[in-house]
């Protein structure tokens, strides 16, 4: 087929340009094909493919030439191999639920046994979006059921996954800002919701749940040396860098002294009720040797307190100059209590400080007075904390915690009482006793103070005693003196 007579010429006269009549021409058979080519269009195109050429022909004209983005994935399955549990798929299954917890379209919700709070989590197939550090991340979830290639076992494998999908350029970014974020996240949720446990000696260490309720604001003691502690605990928390630098492990030794009753278990409890660390209760009595001692101490975990309780009660701890030290060697036959005050110096100093960090070590006693001067150097224990009487500003918080009033409520039965507890020695624990008797706070208070007033006469009784028995040593010691002379 020929073409049509104006392309005829419009080639033609494209070979022969040599003048301005033949640039007319040139334009004039331009213009005619044009317009036979437009109506060819218009006749035999129907108007859905012309929009469809049109709108393709203006796209590739008028877009500007950037670089296709081209999506990865990162795929994180709940175990890397079998029988081993991938940490971050944990956290992005914690981390997923809270941050679409607002905007949702499905959530998987429940409660379980002996927990308090509602638990989220996301189903299979389902797709959020994040945003961080302005790069948009996609998640997906996946919960995958596939039989087993050896057929004849029968065997159902499920695996869970996240798949992460976000643009090329945030490769770098991702691993090494977004993935850390998401960890810490989990980690700082993880410690706010931590079950904390209380290991017991028995044969190995023995874990139960920790559940005691004692914190810092219903401890009942004197203001300024609560917060002494709550300070001396946030430093060493945030000092892992100092104790480096310095050389020293990264540890905090206390000390705990103080009447039976006057509150050294809450306080180990408070502790660690506040810093969210396990602890580790060592009975010394249940130790019969410096190895067990050593594995004792070495087989506990970081971020724990070990506790070793009434240290006074041991012989071993005694003032070195009125009990004889029996050291076990591993050949010797089994006897109680038979290790030797310098293994356990040596574990607080010594093994104790190379194994592990971020722990605390706390050693309760009744009775100071009775222990060898070696323990309470300074510098072996970093802070000695009294624990005592209960005196007024103790008396108002057990009141706050116990009946929910304070110095407003009931002012000359509260006076009262803390003018009796100025002039008495009485434990915490005793006051807490009587606070309990009654939900009646006005029969409550009156009780206490009956029971404080027969406390305070039982004690000036007791103070007349004494001073009648030292007057009697006095008279004996000097007759005695008197009949030596003679
Ligand atoms: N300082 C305190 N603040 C609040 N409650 C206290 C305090 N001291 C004692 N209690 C109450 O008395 C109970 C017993 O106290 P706790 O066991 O802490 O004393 P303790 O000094 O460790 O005694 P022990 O030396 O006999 O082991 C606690 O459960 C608590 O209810």
């Amino acid at each position: 087929m020929r073409p049509p007579l104006s392309l005829q010429r419009l080639t033609s006269s494209f070979s022969n340009i040599q003048s301005a009549s033949s640039w007319f021409e040139v334009y004039a058979a331009f213009s005619t094909s044009m317009i036979l080519v437009r109506t060819a269009v218009n006749d035999f195109l129907p108007p859905a493919i012309r929009s469809f050429i049109i709108s393709n022909l203006k796209s590739l004209f008028s877009r500007p030439r950037s670089r296709v983005s081209k999506i990865v994935t990162l795929q994180i399955s709940d175990y890397w191999e079998v029988g081993q549990k991938n940490e971050l798929y944990d956290a992005v299954k914690e981390y997923a639920p809270a941050k679409i917890r607002h905007e949702y379209n499905t959530l998987k919700i429940g409660k379980l046994q002996g927990k308090e709070s509602i638990i989220f989590a996301v189903t299979s197939g389902q797709k959020f979006e994040d945003v961080f550090q302005e790069m948009k991340i996609t998640w997906t979830f996946n919960h995958v059921k596939s039989q087993s290639s050896d057929n004849s076992s029968g065997n159902n494998h499920e695996k869970n996954m996240f798949v992460l999908s976000f643009d090329e350029k945030h490769r770098e970014k991702v691993l090494e800002n977004y993935i850390p974020y998401v960890l810490n996240k989990y980690k700082t949720m993880k410690e706010g919701e931590k079950v904390l446990k209380i290991h017991t000696r028995s044969g190995g260490w023995r874990a139960t749940e920790l559940k005691h309720p004692a914190t810092f604001e219903t401890l009942a003691m004197d203001p300024e040396l609560k917060q002494a502690i709550i300070d001396d605990l946030d430093r060493f928390l945030r000092r892992k860098e100092f104790y480096k630098r310095v050389g020293k492990a990264w540890k905090r030794g206390y000390l705990f002294y103080g009447p039976p009753g006057t509150g050294k278990s809450s306080l180990v409890a408070a502790m660690a009720n506040y810093l969210k660390f396990d602890v580790y209760d060592l009975q010394l009595s249940r130790v019969h040797s410096d190895s067990e001692l050593e594995t004792a101490v070495r087989t506990t975990a970081n971020r724990s307190i070990l506790v070793i309780e009434d240290i006074d009660c041991n012989e071993e701890t005694h003032d070195r100059s009125r009990v004889q030290t029996v050291v076990l060697h591993s050949s010797q036959p089994y006897k109680r209590n038979a290790f030797s005050l310098s293994g356990l110096l040596n574990y607080i100093d010594g093994l104790w400080s190379s194994c592990g960090e971020e722990r605390i070590i706390i050693f309760t006693t009744n009775y100071i007075e009775k222990l060898d001067p070696a323990l309470l150097r300074p510098g072996r224990m970093d802070m000695h904390i009294n624990l005592s009487y209960c005196k007024p500003h103790g008396f108002r918080t057990l009141a706050l915690n116990y009946l929910g009033i304070h110095g407003g409520h009931h002012p000359e039965l509260m006076e009262e009482i803390e003018g009796l507890l100025e002039k008495t020695e009485v434990t915490p624990a005793a006051v807490a006793e009587e606070l309990m008797k009654n939900e009646d706070a006005s029969i409550v208070l009156q009780g206490l103070v009956s029971f404080l007033k027969r406390k305070k006469m039982e004690d000036d009784e007791q103070e007349g005693v004494d001073d009648m028995q030292s007057v009697g040593d006095n008279v004996n010691l000097q007759k005695s003196k008197r009949a030596k002379v003679e």
